[in-house]
């Protein structure tokens, strides 16, 4: 019975992961660690995996903490871009027995759309990324969008492709988006919904939108639950729920 720690455990997807997580026959809740509660807790109660679903703020400090503890992540939370993961592999080579696993989405649905996207990229002159949350969301962009936007940037420079046209010259309420890797990406909090996003590829004549819908956090678990079974076998840092699908 693998024991199991929640960081965030009052909050949103912190709630749904005990609930799951309990329903489980193979994982046990040992510590539910929330805003002002004593992180010492998860090594008191000797979890063997902490699943992180903590603010973006306070994830990053408390992920090296755990991997100082030597204990296995499973990290939820947002806001790990492609300098956090090397900030954890730095921290990693002192502790060869921890394995890190960053779950930017535990949507299969939002996975698919991701590779599909992906691999879409470099065969459209134009691709840009809309992402739509709940207005309870306190950071933007997602941590979907801004792996999906590392990801097609990468596909795209290792293609050669040229940026996406954009004649644009005023945008003084900065209508356009961000950028990342050269691709423009939209946040939009709207009520109604949880999860969604959407990628636009063009070219002349042509257009190809590919979208995922998460409606409920439910729909994540299956993903939260098989990340906790995969984390103690993997090794390093691994990005990406597709790294223990077999997607291909
Ligand atoms: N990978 C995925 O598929 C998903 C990832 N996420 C990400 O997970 C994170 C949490 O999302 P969500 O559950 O909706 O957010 P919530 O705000 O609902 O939950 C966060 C919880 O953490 C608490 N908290 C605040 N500071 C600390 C701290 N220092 N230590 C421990 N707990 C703390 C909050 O308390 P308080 O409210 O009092 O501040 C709150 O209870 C976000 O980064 C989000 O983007 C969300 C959904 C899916
Ligand atoms: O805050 C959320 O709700 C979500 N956050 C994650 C993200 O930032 O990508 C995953 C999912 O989109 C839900």
């Amino acid at each position: 019975m693998n024991r199991v720690a929640v960081l965030g455990a009052r909050g949103r997807m912190g709630v749904a992961s005990v609930r799951a997580i309990e329903a489980s026959s193979d994982l046990t809740v040992v510590a539910e660690i929330d805003v002002d509660d004593d992180i010492q807790d998860i090594v008191d109660k000797k979890a063997d995996i902490v699943l992180v679903f903590s603010p973006p703020g306070a994830a990053h400090e408390q992920v090296q903490w755990c991997i100082k503890q030597g204990i296995h992540v499973v990290v939820g939370s947002s806001g790990f871009d492609e300098q956090s993961v090397e900030d954890i592999r730095a921290a990693l080579v002192d502790h060869p027995d921890v394995s890190v696993f960053v779950v930017p989405n535990f949507s299969v649905s939002a996975v698919l759309m991701t590779k599909f996207a992906t691999k879409a990229a470099p065969y459209y002159e134009s691709v840009e990324i809309i992402e739509i949350h709940h207005p309870g969301k306190v950071d933007a962009p997602s941590g979907t969008a801004q792996h999906t936007a590392e990801l097609i940037g990468l596909a795209r420079a290792k293609a050669g492709c040229a940026p996406s046209p954009d004649a644009t010259t005023r945008d003084p309420h900065g209508t356009r988006g961000g950028q990342i890797e050269g691709v423009s990406v939209h946040a939009v909090r709207v009520r109604g919904f949880m999860s969604s996003q959407e990628v636009l590829l063009g070219v002349e004549g042509e257009i190809l939108r590919l979208r995922y819908d998460s409606v409920t956090r439910e729909s994540l678990m299956p993903g939260v639950l098989t990340s906790l079974r995969a984390v103690p076998n993997l090794t390093g840092v691994t990005v990406g729920l597709d790294a223990v699908l077999d997607l291909d």
